[in-house]
């Protein structure tokens, strides 16, 4: 029997209308909406896309964006001094900087330069640390997306074993974090990796973000396991596929998301939630 599909799509989909209801609820006791800030820099135009996308969101999940877009010529002290004012900003509760940056901009100074409690990606340290301690606050949004997706099956992650591909700051270890944190006996794999396909065979959930097209093969996959896709990669053809070769993987999968229409759209709701609940921890 085929695998079952995560329908991303749907999910999100759920999860915006859910934070427009607590919005909603928020407006009618006479307080305001939460903001997000976001900022683009240069003219990526994949970057172009999933901006455009996260300002159809909030406008879908009631959330005011406040959107700030800058050629690529945008100096890198221009930048921290937005996002200090961005900080210091009381109308403003989250802080979203899209990545990829211009090569002479440091991502890292940026990040760091935001304040953590606003830093709706949870890409700082201050959120990253606590995500490693078990104290989550503000989490990545592609790998907590991806646990949603993950709690759909109905499975426990308890004492699963789950192997993630991929080790990146965005996608591989914070999922590793995440997993860890649901009691998962976790491998992350990455390019020096020997016997990839073994490992994968041995696993109840696969999660793949390397950015490598069709890689994983569907022989990889143990019979049942659940596969999620974090791979977005755009073919010579124009199309979208993921990391996972979908179509033989589905056949032996339990459970795998598509590409598109798996873990994308998870980020970008995910930002929503992300961005309400800084919202609720500045003004409960
Ligand atoms: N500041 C950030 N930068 C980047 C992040 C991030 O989480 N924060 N992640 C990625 C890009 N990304 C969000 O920014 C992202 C990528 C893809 C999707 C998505 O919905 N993809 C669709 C297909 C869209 C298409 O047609 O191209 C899908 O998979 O169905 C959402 C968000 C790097 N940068
Ligand atoms: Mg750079």
């Amino acid at each position: 029997m085929p695998a079952q599909l995560l329908d991303g799509k749907q999910i999100s989909e759920q999860q915006i209308q859910a934070i427009r209801s607590r919005v909603e609820q928020r407006l009618a006791e006479g307080r305001r909406a939460p903001a997000l800030a976001v900022v683009l820099i240069g003219d990526d135009p994949a970057s172009a896309v999933y901006v455009r996308n996260k300002k159809l969101a909030c406008e879908r999940a009631g959330i005011r964006s406040v959107s700030f877009e800058y050629p690529a010529s945008f100096s890198e002290a221009a930048l921290i001094e937005l996002v200090q004012q961005l900080n210091q900003d009381p109308e403003i509760d989250g802080i979203l900087v899209q990545l990829p940056l211009p090569d002479h901009i440091d991502p890292e100074l940026i990040i760091e330069t935001i304040n953590p409690h606003k830093d709706v990606d949870g890409f700082h340290p201050y959120n990253f640390g606590r995500l490693a301690l078990k104290m989550p606050l503000l989490r990545p949004c592609t790998p907590f997306g991806a646990m949603t997706l993950l709690q759909h099956t109905g499975v426990d992650p308890a004492g699963l074993d789950a192997v993630v591909i991929g080790a990146s700051n965005i996608v591989g270890r914070p999922m590793a974090l995440e997993l860890l944190m649901a009691r998962a006996t976790v491998t992350v794999c990455h390019s020096k990796t020997r016997q990839l396909a073994d490992k994968v065979r041995s696993a109840d959930i696969v999660v793949a973000g390397v950015g490598r097209p069709n890689f994983v093969q569907g022989d990889w996959i143990k019979p049942g396991a659940i596969v999620i896709d974090i791979g977005i990669n755009r073919l010579p053809n124009g199309r979208l596929c993921g990391d996972v070769d979908f179509e033989a993987a589905r056949q032996v999968a339990g459970w795998i998301t598509p590409v598109p229409g798996g873990a994308g759209p998870m980020t970008i709701s995910t930002l929503m939630h992300n961005t309400l609940e800084a919202h609720l921890a500045l003004y409960p």
